[in-house]
């Protein structure tokens, strides 16, 4: 029997990205929706450390481009840190946000990680939005509309150069899944940086399992593979509980086929759950439904592999 996976929940309580209030009320709708039990279940060992602390949300408007730039720094150096702990300790650090400007510090701290160990990084990046922003460009001054931009070294310095010095990532290493929510200014920045984009129409003709093996192209042993969830990836019909819903995106079944496919690939080694926002939620339904998709990503599977009928090449 091979040694048991080892993941630790980190919760990153904050809406200070974001748009709209509600986010900060992710962890633990995440927890009562049962995602430790259901990863023990799985046979995973889990540890909750409970709640990141940061500061609370100041709701004030767009300062020099940026919304709560200190308040967005703050978490996400409290964010890097936590990952970057569990990393060291050859676990599987799972954030559970909190908004999407939280993937800063969570992939900052992967990226450095990835660097220091000499391993490749693969992010997949699910979302219904790009996530591409800069001050520039931005329509709402929101840094969980920019995290992306960041990564790639286009931000402000406070949060560039949070995992060390230089970008953090290179666009060649993400693959954005699921997109249909694209600023015109940040539609531009996508094609000049020449980031790989899966959008809706791409998975409505190629369908979800040749997407999925287009992005999931050219993994090996070495490679370290995140994924960034964000909850709006999914269709609004069964994920209502975010605050920027936009119709048209993958089904329940598609969702599913994503991340059983992730699993299959054995190279997931950090993830992200964020813009989960119970306020705007019904009965907690959308945190359930993200914690199936969890299971799925970390394994959970109808029948034994060896008994599944063998998909024709
Ligand atoms: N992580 C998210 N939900 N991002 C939504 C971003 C929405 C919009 N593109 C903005 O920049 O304001
Ligand atoms: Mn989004
Ligand atoms: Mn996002």
């Amino acid at each position: 029997m091979e040694s048991s996976v080892a993941v630790t929940l980190i919760g990153a309580p904050t809406d200070v990205g974001a748009g709209a209030r509600g986010a900060s009320m992710g962890p633990e709708a995440l927890r009562v929706a049962g995602l430790a039990e259901a990863l023990r279940a799985l046979g995973l060992d889990v540890i909750d450390r409970g709640n990141l602390h940061g500061p609370a949300n100041p709701w004030q408007p767009a300062h020099g481009g940026y919304r709560h730039l200190p308040e967005v720094a703050a978490w996400n150096r409290a964010v890097h840190d936590a990952v970057r702990a569990e990393l060291r300790a050859g676990r599987v650090p799972i954030l559970l946000g909190g908004d999407h400007s939280l993937a800063i510090g969570s992939i900052g701290a992967v990226a450095r990680h990835c660097r220091e160990q000499g391993r490749k990084l693969r992010v997949l990046w699910l979302d219904a939005h790009a996530d591409f922003n800069t001050c520039a460009i931005t329509p709402s001054g929101n840094l969980h509309g920019m995290p992306v931009a960041v990564l790639c070294g286009f931000g402000p310095p406070e949060l560039v150069e949070l995992g060390g010095s230089g970008a953090a990532l290179r666009p060649t290493e993400v693959r954005q899944i699921g997109i249909r929510s694209v600023d015109a200014g940040e539609k531009r920045f996508v094609h000049a940086q020449r980031l790989e984009v899966y959008d809706m129409r791409y998975i409505d003709e190629m369908g979800m399992r040749a997407t999925m093996e287009q992005a999931l192209a050219g993994l090996d042993e070495q490679t370290h593979l995140h994924v960034s969830f964000d909850v709006d990836f999914l269709d609004p019909e069964i994920a209502p509980g975010v605050g920027t819903t936009v119709p048209g995106g993958p089904t329940y079944r598609e969702a599913q086929l994503c991340m059983e496919m992730i699993a299959d690939t054995g190279r997931l080694a950090s993830l992200d759950i964020v813009e989960l926002n119970p306020a705007l939620d019904e009965r907690n339904r959308t945190a359930r439904v993200a914690v199936e998709l969890v299971e799925s990503l970390f394994g959970k599977s109808t029948l034994m592999r060896e008994h599944q009928v063998r998909r024709r090449g």
